[in-house]
């Protein structure tokens, strides 16, 4: 795909005609760093991303947001982040406020910047008193996948140049009309003569003059909006395949990433915030870790069993696999051993310390593991997979102890992409189950966005 080559901070300006145009047009933006055509190595987040962009446009009131939503909802996918153009209008000064029906408002000024990799303030913007809400600003991360949604986001061919996915959002213009005044009157404080007014002078010419005409396009048009259930599956499904190349869970089939929820994302919320206390911080991973440790329970054989119920009737169900052991990498894997021990009534628990020495990989130097441990399924317990040099180790030394590698489960909270290549590539038939995996390791090896040293978080020994 071609990189737009110039500033985008004009864009769309001529679309405001003769009139006063609300778009930022002086907006911050930052030089592409030098390489942001490089697409990142697993071993350098450093190296600009370079994010999957969408973008969404539309008649006012068509639908778009909603749409945007949907998409993210079904997504699944920590790595999405929506950036709307309202959030780029110049804010009015309050002579301007006063003729606020002489203005037509107008286009966003940040995809540039994200698209070449550097996180970005997005402002928020306040429709009742048109102006950025001081002090008030999102923090946008080069994700790896950008919605930008606008009426305007078609308009100028360099700002279409940075997208992926054009998508149109296609409702007849009556619905849109009834929507939108219900919106401006009931949520954004306006009266209907001025939502009239605004509508004839500027929206829908506006709309006839560079929306419509920006329907060509779009890669995909989608009628009724948010209604439309099967549009938005396949728009879903699309994404998904061409995120695919990231996709681990594809590229190594024992790789399990527990379903994301937003209960699942409010706990990472929690427990990656720096600023969180020590007992939230163990509250919401122990949620978290419980769910993964169950998860992982599901993965171990089973045997049917039929028992009789108290209405005298025959149940066909399954017995639970017995020959069974956890291992804690010391440890912060000790902080999953209570998890195990709740789900798994009596069960064994071993355990690996292996000692950093230097740069050059890990050395061993404590096991603690039941005799007969090469007679059971192994769940071996670490809250983070980084560089995957632990965890190798402690399942050769379990290998070497007549584990078989499809008889472990490597549980674990998050993982980096470089842990999960390390892991499965010398183990291909041992299980991982994650509840996310983030994003890369930075350079001094740790989890990006991570959640810092979960030991010494888990156990206060952060101070
Ligand atoms: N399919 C739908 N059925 C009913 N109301 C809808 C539908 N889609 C959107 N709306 C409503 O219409 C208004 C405008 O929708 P929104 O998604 O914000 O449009 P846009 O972002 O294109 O301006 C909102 O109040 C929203 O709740
Ligand atoms: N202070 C403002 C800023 C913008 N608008 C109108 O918003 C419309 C675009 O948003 P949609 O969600 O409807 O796509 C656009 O038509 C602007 O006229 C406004 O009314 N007041
Ligand atoms: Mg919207």
């Amino acid at each position: 795909m071609p990189e737009a080559t110039t500033s985008i901070d004009y864009v769309m300006e001529k679309a405001s005609g003769p009139h006063f145009s609300g778009l930022r047009i002086d907006g911050p933006t930052s030089s592409p760093p030098a390489s942001s055509a490089t697409a990142p190595s697993v071993a350098d987040v450093n190296a600009p991303k370079q994010p999957f962009v969408i973008g969404v446009s539309g008649g006012t009131a068509s639908g778009k947001t909603t749409v945007c939503d949907m998409i993210i909802q079904q997504l699944h996918d920590h790595r999405v982040v929506l950036v709307n153009q309202d959030s780029f209008y110049r804010g009015l000064t309050p002579e301007e406020s006063e003729r606020v029906h002489e203005y037509n408002f107008d286009h966003p000024d940040c995809i540039k910047t994200l698209k070449s990799g550097q996180p970005y303030q997005v402002p928020i913007y306040d429709f009742k008193k048109h102006r950025r809400c001081s002090d008030s600003f999102r923090l946008v991360n080069a994700s790896d996948v950008i919605i930008l949604e606008g009426i305007l986001v078609f308009h100028d061919q360099r700002v279409r140049s940075l997208m992926n996915m054009k998508i149109f959002v296609d409702t007849d213009a009556d619905v849109r009309l009834a929507r939108r005044i219900r919106r401006d009157t009931v949520e954004r404080g306006r009266d209907l003569d001025s939502v009239l007014e605004q509508y004839a002078k500027f929206v829908k010419p506006a709309f006839d003059d560079f929306v419509l005409p920006s329907k060509k396009y779009a890669d995909v048009i989608i009628p009724r909006g948010g209604d439309n259930h099967v549009a938005i599956d396949l728009i879903v499904q699309h994404i998904h395949t061409k995120l695919g190349q990231h996709d681990l869970c594809k590229i190594y089939p024992n790789v399990y990433v527990i379903q994301s929820t937003f209960q699942i994302r409010g706990m990472h919320t929690l427990i990656r915030d720096r600023g969180i206390s020590k007992h939230d911080f163990v509250f919401y991973s122990d949620r978290l870790i419980r769910l993964v440790v169950e998860h992982g329970l599901g993965h171990l054989p089973f045997t049917e069993k039929q028992v009789v119920t108290p209405t005298g009737s025959m149940y066909t169900g399954v017995d639970f696999c017995k020959k069974l052991c956890g291992v804690s990498i010391v440890r912060s894997g000790e902080s999953m051993e209570n998890a195990l021990r709740a789900c798994c009534k009596g069960i064994k628990i071993g355990k690996i310390l292996i000692h950093r020495d230097g740069d050059n990989g890990k050395q061993l130097i404590y096991e603690k593991l039941p005799n007969d441990i090469s007679e059971r399924h192994v769940l071996l317990l670490d809250p983070v997979l980084a560089t995957g040099n632990s965890a190798n180790q402690a399942i050769q030394l379990l290998i070497e102890k007549g584990v078989p590698e499809s008889h472990i489960i490597f549980l674990n909270l998050i993982s980096a992409p470089e842990g999960i290549h390390c892991v499965c590539k010398r183990f291909p038939s041992l299980k991982i189950v994650t509840s996310e995996i983030d994003v890369a390791l930075n350079e001094e090896f740790r989890v990006i966005p991570g959640l810092g040293e979960f030991g010494d978080r888990y156990f206060g020994t952060d101070d």
